[in-house]
């Protein structure tokens, strides 16, 4: 079934891929428990994604790996489904691809959204914000040492958005006089911002952006206590895709901020 041709009022059929997941897991219990989806498709890997069609998925969330995503993207793309992206590693490259892949098929909606936490995603509207009023800027994000991508995808994110303020305020980049350095001791350098990553047990996903000027610093964080903090973010998504047609980029776009 087509979002075109689903009843008003039934519940919304959602697919999950990574489904036995840390997050596919978290998604599934919370599409059960709201009263206008269900889940009609649980698949992880080694599972066939024609599993999605048997279950005549409407939407489907992919919390997966980098490496796979755009595999499952295409064939969701392909068969007039839904995307709600979660899965980290997204670039410039990959968006394009995906824009391509809709242009052949305009009634299909994606929506890759580096971070579902609210508090997230304001963090990366302040840093917009502020970044044009700080010569220096550095990006430090802390995760769960099971997580196997680095830097995450949110400090990516944010640090892509803080270069763009910092060009268009005319700021070239950050002081810093390090001519000795133990490799990575200074983090990685994503569009000119250095972004750090901790990976500590206990932890589950936080961030912290650091500003820095004559006499002053400001800093911003956000904790992701526990994976249900995403799950607001991959409702409202889910729920808004069906009416929302092409390639969405971040959860800001469905909030009224
Ligand atoms: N946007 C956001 O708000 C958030 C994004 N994320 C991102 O979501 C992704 C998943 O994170 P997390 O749940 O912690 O990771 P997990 O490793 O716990 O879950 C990923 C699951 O996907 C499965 N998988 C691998 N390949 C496929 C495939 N081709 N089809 C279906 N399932 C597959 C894995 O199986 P196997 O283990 O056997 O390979 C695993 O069960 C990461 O990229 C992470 O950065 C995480 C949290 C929030
Ligand atoms: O792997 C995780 O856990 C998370 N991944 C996303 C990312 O890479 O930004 C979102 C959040 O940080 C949790």
């Amino acid at each position: 079934m087509t979002v075109s041709e689903r009843t008003e009022g039934n519940p919304i059929r959602v697919g999950v891929l990574g489904a036995r997941g840390r997050m596919g897991a978290t998604v599934c219990d919370a599409v059960e428990s709201a009263a206008d989806t269900t889940v009609a498709a649980r698949i992880d890997a080694g599972d066939a994604l024609t599993g999605l069609l048997d279950g005549g998925v409407e939407v489907v969330v992919d919390f997966t790996n980098p490496d796979v995503v755009l595999e499952n993207l295409r064939f969701c793309i392909d068969h007039g489904i839904h995307v709600v992206v979660g899965t980290s590693g997204f670039d410039d490259e990959k968006l394009a691809t995906v824009t391509a892949w809709l242009h052949d098929k305009p009634s299909v909606g994606v929506l890759v959204a580096p971070n579902f936490a609210l508090g997230a995603v304001l963090l990366m509207r302040f840093a917009e914000m502020a970044a044009k009023f700080y010569e220096s800027v550095e990006v430090v994000e802390l995760h769960h040492p099971r997580k196997v991508d680095a830097p995450s995808g949110t400090a990516a994110h944010t640090a892509r958005l803080i270069a763009q303020a910092r060009a268009e305020a005319g700021l070239g980049v950050a002081p810093d006089a390090t001519t000795s350095e133990v490799a990575g001791a200074r983090g990685a350098r994503i569009d000119d911002v250095r972004v750090h990553s901790v990976r500590l047990a206990g932890l589950v996903a936080h961030q912290e952006v650091l500003f820095g000027a004559e006499g002053e610093t400001l800093t911003l964080r956000h904790d992701s206590l526990h994976r249900e903090s995403f799950m607001p973010g991959v409702l409202l998504a889910v729920r808004q895709l069906p009416t929302r047609a092409g390639l969405t980029v971040g959860l800001d776009n469905l909030l009224d901020l």
